[in-house]
């Protein structure tokens, strides 16, 4: 029988979600002054492969910088970022992006935006509409295949920039305070719907936001940050049960206990940072 094209040293194919590790993470910017600021300092996190973890940090203290080194669209000044122990070099085809702002295409229907990925990846045109219009259907959007994004409310265009991301089953997912847009009944549906998705497809995620409500809610591990520099300060365990219900979560005594604990760890922060902003302004 003939031997397999794979030699032994070719690694297998990546199955799986991923283990993310941050290594001593520093990005320092030049400011408009010419000064040098460190933004992201010595970051260290590990991200078990299907964790949900979520950064929590003061505004301005540096989530979106540490999240930008991750996905690999910002070069760390020092440190690394390690996916399944491989140092990440440019960006990783195994990564998924959910942003504040939606990054759906403006000219293209519903069902172009969710279909653009694999068309892509080369998935052929007829198998990319079938695989868009499964993930259509499983965030809610069943018969608004042929609108166009202005025709959709800020929550649909969000299940479509959630379809958008998850047809291209994301081994890691990073979400920078992606329903921060919506208003606060929608922004609980969502996560609702995005911790069902998540529990159906498994993905380790880095999720980033100011809400501390969202943060307990979805997460498996919340980390607190400090403010500028972002370091981790502390991280808790939310040992709350799963399948989780957003909405219902927060009635629980222990969400209660979580939310204090945490917010006495977050709450120095976010005074230190309001006066770093007060000092700049
Ligand atoms: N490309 C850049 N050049 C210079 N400074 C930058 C750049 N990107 C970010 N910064 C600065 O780094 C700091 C951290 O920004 P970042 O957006 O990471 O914070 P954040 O915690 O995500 O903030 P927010 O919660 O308000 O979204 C800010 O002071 C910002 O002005």
């Amino acid at each position: 029988m003939r031997a397999s094209a794979v030699s032994p040293e070719t690694p297998p194919a990546p199955t799986g979600p991923p283990l993310l590790g941050l290594r001593a993470l520093t990005k320092r910017f030049t400011d408009p002054a010419g000064r040098e600021r460190t933004v992201v300092a010595d970051f260290e996190l590990e991200v078990a492969p299907g964790e949900f973890c979520v950064l929590i940090g003061p505004s301005g203290c540096g989530k979106s910088t540490v999240l930008s080194m991750v996905a690999g669209l910002e070069q760390p000044s020092a440190g690394e970022v390690l996916v399944d122990k491989v140092p990440l070099a440019g960006t990783d085809p195994r990564t998924g992006f959910v942003f504040q702002q939606d990054a759906v295409f403006p000219w293209k229907t519903v069902l172009a935006n969710v279909a653009a990925g694999p068309r892509f990846r080369g998935v052929g045109r007829r198998e990319a509409a079938r695989q868009a219009g499964d993930w259509i259907t499983r965030v809610g959007l069943e018969g608004f295949e042929q609108h166009y994004p202005h025709q959709l409310s800020g929550g649909m265009r969000k299940r479509v920039a959630l379809a958008q991301t998850f047809v291209n089953r994301p081994g890691l997912l990073l979400m920078d305070e992606p329903f921060s847009a919506l208003d606060a009944q929608t922004r609980q549906i969502m996560a609702g719907e995005l911790l069902a998705l998540w529990e159906s497809l498994g993905a380790s995620v880095l999720f980033v936001t100011h809400d501390l409500e969202e943060a307990i809610a979805l997460a498996d591990r919340v980390v607190v940050l400090t403010a500028r520099p972002a370091a981790v300060k502390r991280e808790f365990v939310i040992d709350l049960p799963r399948p989780r219900a957003p909405r219902e979560i927060r009635f629980l005594p222990r969400f209660a206990q979580l939310h204090e604990e945490i917010w006495t760890a977050l709450s120095d922060e976010v005074h230190t940072a309001y006066a770093q902003a007060t000092a700049a302004g």
